[in-house]
C-alpha cells in the first residue's frame, strides 16, 4: 500500500470545456508538447473523447521505455502488429527479443562496418552529381541518398537510382496513410475511396518488389549475413516456421518505415543547419578536410571525426519527434498519480530535448553543448534520440554512420548556401517535423 493515497492528475495548460487541448494543438502544433510543461511531472491531455496521459520528467520518461512488466506498446503499434504480420518494431516480450536476436547481428557495429564502403561510395555518388550553381533538392537528394544506403544494408542490393527513388515513393505513401489504418475502425480503411486505393497499389507495389528480391536470394544464395539472409535462415519464434512471404514483406515494411523517414529528415536538418552557420561549416570542412588528406575514409577513421559527430548528436536533440506512446498493463502508480490498466502514456522527445531545466538556450543549435548536456552527465530521460530499453534504435550505428559520412563528404567537397529566392524554410507539422524544402546552391571547395 503506497504511504499516502494517489492523487488525481492535473490537466494540461490550455483545455478547454468539450474540445479538450484539440484547438491549442491545432493553433500550436510545432509548441504544443513543449507548452504542456508545467511542474508537475505527469499531466492529462485531451481530444474530444480520447485522453493521454503525458510525462514530462526525465525519469518517468525513462521508466515508460524501461519497465516493460508495466508498460506495453500500446495502440499504435498493436495496429501495425495487426495489419503487418508481427514486426519486431510491433512485438513484445519473449517474442520480441528473440525476433531482435534474429536480426541483431545485421545491424552490429561490425556489420556496420563491412557497410561503410558502400556508404562512402553512395555519398560520393550522390554529391559528385551536383552542378555548381545549379540549384539542388536537397532534401529529396539527402532522402534518396539515406535510401541508397539502406536498402544496400538490409538487401546488400546495388539498385539503381530509378528504382531506389520507386521504393522510397512507394514507401512514402504508404507511411502517410499507416496511423489512420492504426487508429480507425477496419471497414472505414476497406471503402473503394481514392486513398485506400492508392494506399492498396502502393503495398501491392512493395510486395512486389520484396518477393523479387527474396526470389532472386533464394535463387541465388550468397553469404551476405543481411537483414534479408537472416530472415529467409530463420523461423519466427511465434510460430516455430520458417517466416513465411508476408512475414518478410512485413518485417521490411516496418524496418524501411522506421529507417528512411528518421534518417532522411535528420540529415537534412543536420545540412541545414550546417548551411545556416558558416562557421559551423567551416569547422566541419576543416575537421573532414584533415582527415581526408590523410587517406579514404573508413569506420576507424569515424572517431576522427569529432566535431561532425556532435552536429549529428545536436541535430538530434533539436530535431526530435513529437510523441511516442506505451500502454499501463495494470493500475500503476507514477508521480504520486494512479494511472488505471490499459491507459495511453505518452512523452515527447521533442519537450524533453527542448527541456529549460536540462538545457541553456533550448531552442538554439550549438553542437559544442559538452559532456554535461549531451553525454553521461544528463539525467536519464534527457536525452534519448534513439530511444532507450528494450526497443531502443537497432539501426542506430547505420543511421549515425551514414549521417557522419554524408554530412563530411558532402562539407570536402562543395561550399553550402541555400538558394537565392528561397521562401523561408519553415518546419512541416507532422509527427516528425521536416524543413518544408532545402533548396542549395553549392560551389566547389578548392
Ligand atoms: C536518425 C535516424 C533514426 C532515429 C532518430 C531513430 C529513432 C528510433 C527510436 C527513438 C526508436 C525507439 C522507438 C520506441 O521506443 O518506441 C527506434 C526504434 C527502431 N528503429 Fe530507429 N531511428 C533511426 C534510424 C533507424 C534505422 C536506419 C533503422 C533500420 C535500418 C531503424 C530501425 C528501427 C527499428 C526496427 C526499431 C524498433 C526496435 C525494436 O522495437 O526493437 N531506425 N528508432
Amino acid at each position: 500500500m503506497p504511504a499516502t493515497a494517489p492523487s488525481p492528475c492535473p490537466p494540461a495548460p490550455g483545455r478547454v470545456p468539450l474540445l479538450g487541448h484539440a484547438p491549442a494543438l491545432l493553433r500550436r502544433p510545432l509548441s504544443f508538447f513543449e507548452s504542456t510543461r508545467t511542474d508537475d511531472p505527469l499531466v492529462r491531455i485531451g481530444f474530444g473523447p480520447f485522453h493521454l496521459y503525458l510525462a514530462n520528467d526525465p525519469a518517468l520518461v525513462h521508466r515508460i521505455q524501461v519497465d516493460t512488466g508495466a508498460f506495453e506498446r500500446g495502440r499504435f503499434f498493436e495496429g501495425l502488429a495487426g495489419h503487418f504480420g508481427n514486426p519486431l518494431i510491433a512485438s513484445e516480450g519473449a517474442a520480441h527479443s528473440h525476433q531482435r536476436r534474429i536480426v541483431k547481428p545485421a545491424f552490429s557495429r561490425r556489420s556496420v562496418r563491412s557497410h561503410t564502403q558502400d556508404i562512402v561510395e553512395e555519398a560520393d555518388r550522390q554529391f559528385s552529381s551536383w552542378r555548381p550553381g545549379t540549384p539542388v533538392a536537397a532534401d529529396e537528394a539527402l532522402s534518396d541518398l539515406v535510401a541508397a544506403v539502406v536498402l544496400r544494408a538490409l538487401f546488400s542490393a546495388d539498385l539503381s537510382h530509378d528504382v531506389v527513388r520507386d521504393i522510397r515513393q512507394t514507401l512514402f505513401l504508404i507511411a502517410r496513410r499507416l496511423i489512420p489504418r492504426t487508429v480507425f475502425p477496419g471497414f472505414l480503411m476497406s471503402l473503394p475511396t481514392p486513398g485506400n486505393r492508392r494506399f492498396d497499389a502502393a503495398v501491392r507495389r512493395f510486395h512486389a518488389i520484396v518477393d523479387a528480391l527474396a526470389q532472386d536470394r533464394r535463387a541465388h544464395p550468397v553469404a551476405a549475413h543481411d537483414v534479408l539472409d537472416v530472415l529467409l535462415k530463420s523461423t519466427h519464434p511465434l510460430t516455430g516456421l520458417p517466416y513465411t512471404d508476408e512475414e518478410v514483406r512485413g518485417e521490411f515494411l516496418m524496418m524501411l518505415f522506421a529507417a528512411l523517414e528518421t534518417t532522411g529528415t535528420s540529415l537534412t536538418w543536420a545540412v541545414f543547419e550546417t548551411t545556416v552557420r558558416p562557421e559551423v561549416q567551416r569547422r566541419m570542412h576543416d575537421e573532414a578536410s584533415a582527415v581526408l588528406d590523410a587517406g579514404p575514409l573508413d569506420y576507424d577513421r569515424l572517431k576522427d571525426l569529432s566535431y561532425t559527430r556532435k552536429v549529428v548528436d545536436e541535430t538530434l536533440r533539436l530535431h526530435a519527434p513529437m510523441l511516442f506512446t506505451r500502454r499501463a498493463r495494470h493500475d500503476v502508480e507514477l508521480a504520486g498519480t494512479l494511472v488505471p490498466a490499459g491507459s495511453e502514456i505518452g512523452y515527447s522527445p521533442r519537450a524533453m530535448h527542448r527541456n529549460p531545466d536540462t538545457y541553456d538556450r533550448p531552442r538554439h543549435f550549438d553542437p559544442e553543448r559538452g559532456e554535461s548536456e549531451t553525454g553521461q552527465d544528463l539525467p536519464r530521460g534527457a536525452y534519448f534520440p534513439w530511444g532507450t530499453g528494450p526497443h531502443r534504435c537497432i539501426g542506430e550505428h547505420l543511421a549515425e554512420t551514414t549521417m557522419t559520412v554524408a554530412l563530411a563528404t558532402l562539407v570536402t567537397r562543395w561550399q553550402l548556401r541555400i538558394a537565392p529566392g528561397t521562401r523561408r524554410i519553415t518546419e512541416s507539422n507532422s509527427s516528425l517535423p521536416h524543413p518544408s524544402s532545402l533548396p542549395l546552391v553549392v560551389t566547389p571547395r578548392t
